[in-house]
């Protein structure tokens, strides 16, 4: 292995904030390796993590109230920089020894922070220069008397009102006199504004601040490194031993794929499930893409019926998911079953394709906070006793990281920036019961769907597109003759990381394009609507 790219990590204090996931990206961005952990963190992990900096989040609870989170004392000893956002300047000052007031006076929004150099206040702890070393001579730009400005989003109804003993004032405004707070002897710093949203203009530059200067690290976290890093991690864990890696022909297996053949070459064997549940002509282009690209094994597993009379009478959708993950897996034991060389060498290990939304939405993250939103079939979806260990390469990563891995490791762009599309397939959008007939006609529309997007150039300008089938009927006239059949709606977003998005604001000329071709051409469809739900409150998926 080159470089140690886990020597120059910083750990994330999640406080419950909306924008903890932002600050992660952003230090990620930055080329530092870092992961979010609870609030509540043992001692023994900290140390076992050995960040080089801590970041502790913003959060929706007062630390005027008795009870509400603390970051554990460990955070101040251990000797590293500490930088607290929002809920998190809000408890180290208390923690620390200041105080903090719950505020008559809320800031949401925008507001201007005027950077205060030390030699104009009173609580001067003489650390000898006029520019603190988190702001340095950032600046939107300069006030009347030369000082710098910074255009900030603020979020919070607290605020610091006393500092702890060792800090003095580095940032104001004028409703909030202690806006950032810093004690550089220590490297402490407290920011109430939040510099992980873009709508802090300087937001980028201050956390690069903090990550590269005050922490001291290097940008190690490249998709270079990472590649090299995952590939000695593969083999390290699976030594000389066979792998079986699950291979939808989506995004995130393609790169495992990709990844694992580089690191253990003939002992990877992929399997491709066609589950019934895959779009117009899926299986054929997958078999084709991995038979004309890469040379690497794929053995095709025709599963319709077993996966359509798992799914026979049942509607409730994290059933359907949990039916969706165990087929999924017994499929899988059964072909490395066959892959074993003796009875006594089992194929130990299972590749997927797991990325860090799968594992947060499933509430499978390590801060084990989060709500279960839904079971992905990879995660929350699979049963708990499994023959097969797990191997995972890219489960820390975000979608557009594992991008990044796979036009490192070589792969075509095409394949690359493909719309993911989930591994239960239609049987998630087909709402409900799952029927083979009900496939059928949303295969049909997914692929006009699909084929108007590209034809308009509008396929790369969405992140995830797709219809889904809706088992009510309506009425319609076609011909002069009364219809009475299915109802689809398209769902088309906009996101970056999966987590959040934005309904895709799609020309009316190109809905109703695909609408007309899709009532015409399918008779088995009478109306077409579209989703205008953002996410959240809504999901991509509807089940
Ligand atoms: N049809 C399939 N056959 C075999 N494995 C599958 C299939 N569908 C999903 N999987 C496994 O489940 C994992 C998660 O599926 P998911 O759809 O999130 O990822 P993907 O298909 O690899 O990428 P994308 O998100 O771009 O669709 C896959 O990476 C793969 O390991
Ligand atoms: O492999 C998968 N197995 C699943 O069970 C699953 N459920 C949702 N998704 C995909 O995850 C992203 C976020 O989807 P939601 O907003 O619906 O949770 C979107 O890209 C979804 O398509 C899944 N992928
Ligand atoms: N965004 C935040 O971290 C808010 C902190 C705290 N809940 C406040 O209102 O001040
Ligand atoms: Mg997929």
């Amino acid at each position: 292995m080159t470089q140690d790219i886990h020597a120059h990590r910083l750990l994330i204090l999640d406080f419950g904030s909306q924008y903890s996931q932002l600050i992660a990206r952003r230090v990620r961005e930055l080329g530092v390796y870092c992961e979010m952990r609870a609030f509540d963190i043992s001692d023994d992990d900290i140390r076992a993590f050995n960040p080089k900096g801590i970041i502790l989040s913003g959060g929706p609870e007062t630390v005027t109230a008795a009870g509400s989170p603390r970051a554990p004392e460990l955070v101040f000893t251990l000797g590293v920089p500490v930088l607290g956002i929002c809920y998190g300047m809000q408890t180290m000052a208390q923690q620390l020894g200041g105080q903090v007031q719950s505020s008559p006076v809320h800031e949401f929004g925008y507001a201007e922070v005027t950077v205060v150099p030390d030699d104009l206040q009173a609580t001067n702890n003489s650390a000898g220069t006029s520019h603190d070393a988190l702001f340095g001579t950032l600046a939107d730009r300069l006030d009347a008397s030369g000082r710098s400005v910074l255009d900030v989003w603020m979020s919070h109804g607290d605020k610091v009102v006393e500092l702890a003993p060792g800090f003095r004032i580095t940032a104001a405004t004028p409703s909030c006199p202690i806006a950032a707070m810093a004690d550089e002897a220590r490297d402490f710093y407290g920011v109430q504004f939040h510099p992980e949203v873009t709508h802090t203009v300087l937001g980028g530059a201050l956390l690069q601040r903090f990550v590269h200067d005050i922490c001291q690290t290097q940008a190690l976290w490249t998709p270079e490194n990472i590649a090299d890093d995952a590939i000695s991690r593969v083999q390290a864990q699976v030594g000389t031993d066979q792998v079986l890696l699950g291979l939808s022909g989506g995004v995130d297996s393609s790169v495992v794929a990709a990844l694992l053949h580089k690191a253990i070459g003939d002992q990877l064997t992929c399997v491709f499930v066609d589950n019934g549940l895959l779009r117009k002509n899926e299986g054929d282009q997958v078999m084709a893409m991995f038979a004309d690209n890469m040379g690497i094994k794929v053995i095709r597993a025709d599963a319709e019926d077993e996966f359509l009379m798992g799914l026979a009478g049942v509607a409730d959708p994290e059933a359907k998911r949990k039916i969706i993950g165990k087929t999924f897996i017994d499929i899988f034991d059964r072909e490395a079953a066959k892959l074993a060389t003796s009875p006594d060498h089992p194929v130990k290990w299972l590749a997927q394709g797991t990325i860090y939304p799968d594992v947060i939405e499933s509430a499978a993250s390590k801060t084990g906070k989060a709500h279960v939103i839904k079971s992905h079939h990879n995660v929350g979806g699979l049963p708990e006793h499994m023959a097969m260990q797990l191997v995972e390469p890219l489960r820390e990563l975000f979608k557009d990281e594992v991008r990044k891995l796979g036009v490192a490791l070589g792969l075509p762009e095409d394949m690359v920036y493909r719309h993911p599309f989930p591994g239960p397939g239609l049987g998630v959008r087909i709402l409900g019961e799952v029927k083979k007939e009900y496939a059928d006609l949303l295969r049909e529309a997914d692929a006009i769907f699909i084929e108007e997007l590209r034809r308009s150039g509008w396929y790369a300008k969405t992140s995830q597109a797709f219809v889904v089938f809706l088992p009510v009927k309506s009425v319609g006239v076609v011909g002069d003759a009364r219809r009475y059949s299915w109802v689809v709606s398209l769902r088309a977003v906009e996101t970056i990381d999966f987590m959040t998005a934005r309904w895709a604001h799609l020309p009316y000329e190109l809905l109703e394009k695909v609408s007309n071709r899709i009532i015409n051409e399918i008779s088995g469809i009478s109306r077409v609507a579209y989703d205008v739900s953002s996410k959240p409150p809504a999901t991509i998926e509807w089940e």
